[in-house]
Order: structure tokens, then sequence, then C-alpha cells
């Protein structure tokens, strides 16, 4: 599979990010009800993928709902907004349920070419963003070659293709200048270690993974360049919301003056949201925390705390870098000043 979500013969596939690295299973949606439920489980998981997998579920829907060349608009509506509600946090779901949703009175065949475009700019948002941030980070480090931290994952499998922070690691690999890439486990999912990992070895990138807790650490021994995350939604004072555990590295960057720069398309930056504080965090089942892969590592019935999500407040963010700009002065979201 060239893109790990996609639409083929009437279905959404799409790798399923759950069995990695283990197994390389590809998922057949052919039902709304199951795109939802594979994103809720994270089978399909990362903003921009999340988004792509919206429009093409409404495209899905469309088609599932047209009966003689009637297309059902009420029904399709009411799995848009099924599809949007799946995860909370993330403005690119809702992003891009929205955007397949607007060619509804064109039918379902308008609805699919707009996902399927959604998903030939994916590549190309993803590869002026990245590049943006590689330059950004020439810019701000002088180390050669560089030490870059990361979180979460934000490759290929939470895109369409190439990917944010990784496809910018990707860019100044190419160009030999990077010494390794240190990676966060990501509790509790292990986006990390499993997915980021997995497709550093791929891409031949040398890398060290290292326990959440073991990054900040890294950061005060001097032993990172720079950092470099994802988002999930960004506000218009520029908090931004990403993987749980990306606050903490902001303030350790902070603390020792490492560049901390988020890689995000402009799909991610919510017009409606004024600050951090508005955004909803998703919180995730107490059985994610209390064991892994079947295996209890906590008392059964132990109270847990498991938001998939935290906010770094823009004082503490280098910079935003998009498809289109590079923000630092975060005044520009608003309208306020140029970027
Ligand atoms: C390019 S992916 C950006 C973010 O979506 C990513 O950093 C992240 O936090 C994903 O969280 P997840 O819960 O795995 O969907």
């Amino acid at each position: 599979m060239e893109r790990s979500l996609d639409w083929d013969s009437g279905c959404i596939v799409a790798v399923d990010q759950t069995a990695l690295p283990s197994r390389t299973t590809i998922l057949r949606i052919d039902t709304v009800g199951d795109l939802v439920a594979a994103i809720r489980r994270l089978a399909i998981r990362g903003a921009p993928a999340i988004g792509l997998a919206g429009a093409l579920g409404v495209a899905l829907s469309a088609h599932r709902h047209t009966v003689a060349g009637r297309t059902d608009h009420a029904a399709v509506r009411a799995d848009a907004d099924l599809l949007a509600a799946a995860r909370p946090t993330a403005s690119n779901l809702e992003w891009g349920v929205r955007r397949a949703l607007a060619r509804l009175s064109e039918g379902p065949d308008a609805v699919l070419a707009e996902a399927r475009l959604m998903l030939e700019e994916d590549e190309r948002t993803n590869r002026a963003a990245a590049a943006r941030a590689a330059e950004l980070i020439r810019q701000l480090c002088r180390r050669r070659p560089l030490r870059i931290l990361t979180h979460c994952n934000t490759g290929r499998l939470a895109t369409a293709a190439w990917g944010t922070a990784l496809g910018a690691v990707a860019d100044l690999a190419a160009a030999g200048e990077v010494d390794h890439v240190l990676v966060t486990e990501t509790r509790p999912l292990l986006q990390g270690a499993r997915l980021t990992a997995w497709e550093l070895a791929e891409a031949g990138i040398p890398h060290r993974l290292c326990v959440d807790s073991a990054a900040p650490a890294a950061i005060s021994r001097g032993l990172v360049d720079c950092v470099l995350v994802g988002a999930d939604r960004i506000a218009m004072n520029g908090d931004t919301a990403n993987k749980i555990g990306t606050y903490g590295l902001a303030v350790a960057a902070a603390r020792h003056r490492v560049p901390f720069v988020v890689v995000a398309p402009e799909s991610t930056l919510d017009p409606s949201t004024a600050s951090g504080d508005q955004i909803v965090i998703e919180e995730r089942l107490a059985a994610e925390v209390l064991g892994y892969a079947g295996l209890r590592t906590a008392p059964a019935g132990t109270a847990v705390y498991n938001p998939a999500f935290d906010v770094t407040p823009a004082e503490l963010v280098t910079a935003i870098a998009t498809e289109r700009r590079l923000l630092r002065d975060f005044g520009a979201l608003s309208g306020k000043a140029t970027a």
C-alpha cells in the first residue's frame, strides 16, 4: 500500500496501527460504524489521518445512502456528525468531515472526489510544512549532526504520506544532518515505540528509544539539540494541543534553551478556539493505563487519570511550521500581526 490510508473499490483501506510493529494488517472498512470504531481504538490515528478518514467516511456514507440516483442527505449528515465526534481533540477530524460534506449536494461521486483530492493534497502539505521546519532547525541549531527528540508518531502513518514532524526529520536525515532521533515511548499506547521506531527503522534513520520520563532528563543533560512534534489542535493564540507528555517536553526545552518546534498543517489551526483552555481534551479508558497487551500492570480497580493530550502554551513554542508559513509571533494567528 503506497499510502497508509486510501479508497479502494468502495472501501476505505488503512494500515491497522494497533497491530504494528508485530503485524502489518490492512483494514478494509465499508461501514461508518466500523470507521468510527477504528478511529476510537486508534487503528487509524494521528490528526491528519483521522481528518482524511473522516472525509472518506462521508464519501462512504454518501454512496451507501444513494439509491436510484437519490441521496438521503439527512442520513449522510447524521453519519457525518458521528464521524466528527469520534474523537474530540484533533481539529482535522471535523475539518475533513465538513470539507467532504460541503460537496454533498453535487452527489456521492463529488464527495469522493473531494476526499481523494484531500488525500493527494496531504502529501504536498506535509512535505511543505516539513521542509519549512527543517530549514528553521538548520538556522536555530548550530551543532551537526543533530540529535532530535520527537514524541508520539507524526510520520506517514499519522497522515496519508510523508508525515509532519517526522517528515522534517526525514528531510534533515536525507541531507546527512541527523546524528540520531531520540524517540519517546509515548505511554500508554506506545505510538513512539511501536510506530515511530518502526518508521525510522524502515527509513534507515538512526534512533534511540527512551521511556517518556527519560526525555526531560536527556534535554537537561545536553543530549538534545531540538524537539520536533506535531499537533492536534492549535488555538488562535498559538497554544498547542498534542499527545500527552508534550507539555513536559516543552517545559524542559524552554528551561534548557532547546528549540521546540511544532509541525502541522493549516487544518490543525482552529479559528474558533481563542486559547488552549478552550480545547477539549479526550479522556480515554482506564484499561489503557491499568495494563498492556492483556497483561495487568496495576491492581484491578485502581482509579486512573488518562488524558490523551495536553496543551503547551504558546510561550513555550519556538515556532509552528505549516505548509504556508512559519508562525513565531502568535498574534499572526488571530490576524493581529503578520507571520
Ligand atoms: C501528525 S500527527 C500529530 C498528532 O496527531 C500526534 O502528535 C498525536 O498526538 C496523535 O495522538 P493519537 O492519540 O495517537 O492520535
